[in-house]
């Protein structure tokens, strides 16, 4: 299989930038593998679109690997492996370690396991990728998402690490966005907040982050690099 035909596995696709990324590749012509946990409308889209869509729960180890084995069923090469599903939890009074464990496995276990058993499919594949979605409040931390943000600074310690690993063959680099879109929950007092964090002041949605995953995909001298794109937080 040409690697202009090998998949490109996205995870937590059913949803925002996940299902917005699987849809930009689709539409570049790239064959997609999606993984959801919650079936939502977004799953019919790209079922639609001709995406294959698994299942897939990361939130323990028993879940990741049963992905894994289902992943291996569907295909024997892949193009690239995007980390985009993640949990953005707070902390939860009297169930920390249940929290903290859920987005360790998501954020963590999950990207370490699939990179790992996974590094097989992508050698299959020139030029071959692998991209993590981080955030960038690893730059300074989080008093309300403590565990969020160590799970996320650990992912961008895999982007490290992998990069090492697996040069030349497979480039891994990483995404750090700061407010990409809101949630529905969030109020006109907390929109406000988070747009004055950035020097540039919008909530920008998810093409920058499909913008960035073409830049690395594209770019043959690019590997261990986690881009910010942050709107500016950093020189506000
Ligand atoms: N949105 C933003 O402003 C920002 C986003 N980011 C990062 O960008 C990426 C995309 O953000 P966004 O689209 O908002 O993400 P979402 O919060 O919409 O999460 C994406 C998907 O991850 C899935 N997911 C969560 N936990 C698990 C799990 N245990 N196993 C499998 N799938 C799981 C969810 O599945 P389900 O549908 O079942 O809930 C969801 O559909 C994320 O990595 C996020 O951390 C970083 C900074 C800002
Ligand atoms: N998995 C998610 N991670 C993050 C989200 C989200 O909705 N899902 N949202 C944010 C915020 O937008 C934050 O960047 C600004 O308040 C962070 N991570």
């Amino acid at each position: 299989m040409s690697s202009a035909t090998a998949p490109i596995l996205i995870t937590g696709a059913a949803q925002r930038v996940g299902l917005h990324c699987a849809r930009r590749l689709l539409e570049d012509g790239h064959p997609v593998i999606a993984t959801y946990r919650t079936e939502r409308p977004g799953v019919q889209v790209l079922r639609d679109l001709g995406a294959v869509v698994l299942f897939a729960d990361f939130s323990s180890e028993t879940g990741i690997l049963a992905f894994i084995e289902q992943l291996k069923q569907h295909t024997d090469q892949l193009r690239a492996i995007v980390h985009n599903a993640s949990a953005w939890m707070t902390e939860a009074p009297g169930n920390e370690s249940a929290a903290f464990n859920a987005m360790f496995g998501v954020h963590m276990l999950a990207p370490y396991l699939i990179n790992l058993h996974g590094a097989e499919l992508l050698l299959r594949s020139t030029p071959a990728d692998i991209v993590h979605i981080s955030d960038d409040v690893t730059r300074k931390g989080s008093a309300r998402h403590i565990a969020y943000c160590a799970t996320k600074a650990g992912l961008e310690s895999l982007t490290l690490s992998f990069a090492a690993k697996f040069a030349p063959a497979i480039k891994v680099n990483g995404i750090a966005p700061a407010l990409l879109l809101f949630n529905p929950e969030d109020d006109a007092a907390y929109r406000a907040k988070a747009l004055a964090k950035s020097a540039l002041g919008i909530e920008p949605g998810s093409e920058v982050i499909y913008q960035s995953l073409r830049y690395l995909l594209d770019n043959p001298y690019v590997t261990g690099t986690t881009l910010t794109v942050n709107g500016g937080r950093h020189v506000k």
